[in-house]
This record gives structure tokens, sequence and C-alpha cells, in this order.
């Protein structure tokens, strides 16, 4: 038997990158004369990566956003993002216990988010947390990124494990979505970035810290049925 893969989302699950998203996103725009965005604000823009976060800020300020403009601004964000990696960004209350109990208990853990890789990976790395994971996939590994069950499944593969002992843990509309596209059990945290209740996302399972994370937990969702029902909805 596999050793069921449980997979994590970065930005509002794993790590609270908030404050640096704020903080890029701003310098950012403010080479736009726009106006700072919110941490209020930051829930309807993050979630596609650095590209779309940042066309989702002129829309808020109602300004249009060229194809050709949005690419050195692009720039700008990865540049400041990078230079203050990792700011202010940390883990998540009890995760690296979390994290711990899931290892002893012959489980391994995968990240798959939506950041670009060059972003993603360094920011694992300066954290301390990259020996913890077989694979960390980003929206650029392949074609397609969350909410396509692709990039799901792109990331189970890479892992060398199956769907059907995976498990999808997010914050976000688009976690839960690639899961039940990919048909995996989710859990969605209630203390990420979600803009709606994390509970009207349906996931399979809500936890509100990361202190409910156990393999039992993890064995008792794989063991159930109810997502294999929806292995065939397409992305
Ligand atoms: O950076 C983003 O916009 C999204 O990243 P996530 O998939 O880790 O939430």
């Amino acid at each position: 038997m596999t050793a069921p893969l449980v997979i994590f989302d970065l930005d509002g699950t794993l790590i609270d990158t908030a404050p640096d998203l704020v903080a890029s996103l701003n310098h950012t725009i403010a080479a736009a004369d726009l106006e700072p965005v919110t941490y209020a604000d930051l829930t309807h823009l993050v979630g596609q990566g650095a590209r779309v976060m940042i066309r989702r800020a002129f829309e808020l300020r109602g300004q249009p956003l060229s194809d050709e403009a949005a690419e050195p601004l692009l720039q700008r964000f990865l540049a400041h993002y990078k230079a203050e990696m990792p700011g202010a960004s940390r883990p998540y209350p009890g995760l690296i216990e979390a994290m711990e109990r899931l290892e002893e208990a012959g489980m391994r853990l995968a990240v798959c988010t939506n950041k670009l890789e060059e972003l993603a990976i360094p920011l694992i790395g300066k954290l301390g947390l990259s020996d913890r994971f077989v694979t960390v996939t980003g929206g650029d590994t392949f074609p397609v990124r969350k909410p396509d069950a692709g990039h799901l499944l792109g990331t189970i593969e890479k892992a060398g494990a199956r769907p059907e002992a995976a498990v999808m843990i997010g914050d976000s509309i688009n976690d839960i979505l690639a899961a039940r596209n990919a048909g995996i059990p989710s859990i969605a945290v209630t203390f990420g970035y979600s803009d709606v209740p994390v509970e009207d996302l349906q996931p399979d399972h809500v936890m509100t810290h990361f202190s409910e994370l156990t393999d039992e937990l993890v064995r008792r969702l794989l063991s159930r049925d109810t997502h294999t029902s929806m292995r065939s909805v397409p992305a």
C-alpha cells in the first residue's frame, strides 16, 4: 500500500504570507500611482498567483491594465517579494507539530500552490521547511493550475503517490474545487484568505487550528467513499 500523501496549499494554509503579499503588491501598484490595498482587499485578490493579483488590484481601483503594462509590474513585484523574503511570513501555529505527527504515522507531505515556483520553493526553504515535502509544485509547474484537477493530480504523480491515498488541505475555493475535480477528499482551514466562509465551499472537513490535524483524521477521510463519486467531475 502507498503511504498516504497529505497535500498543503501554501498562502493562507501553511504560511501566513499576507503581510508580505500586501507590502509587495502596494510597492508594485505605487509605480502606477494606485492607492494601497488593505489586508481585507487581499482575500479578493490572492489565489491565482502574482500576475492575477496585480490585475485584480488594478480592477479594484477601476484601472485597465494591458498585458504589456502588466509584465514590468510583475517583475517589480517579484523583485520586491524575493528581496524581502521571508519577511514577516511564518508557518501557522501548530503546523510543525502537525507535520511531525503525520510523518511519525508514516504519511508523506507535499505542497500544491498557485504561487510561482520561483517564490514558493525559496520561501519554504528560508523557513526551514524544504525537507518536509516530497514535492512542491507551483502555479507554473504544469500547463494548468488549481482549481484544475491536473495541478493536484500532477503533484500526486510527482510525489509517487496515488489519488486514492491523497488528501488536500487548503483555505480557498481553488483548493477545495481542485480536490473535488481530482476526486480526493479536502480539508478547509478557517484561518486563511477565503472571501467566503469555507463551510460554503463544502469541503469534506473544516479545521480551525493545526492541532486538529491528526493521522486518524486523514485515515478517516481516506476511508470514506463520499468524494469518490465526484472523481469524474471535469476541471
Ligand atoms: O499566491 C497565490 O495567489 C496563491 O497561492 P496559494 O495557491 O498557495 O494559495
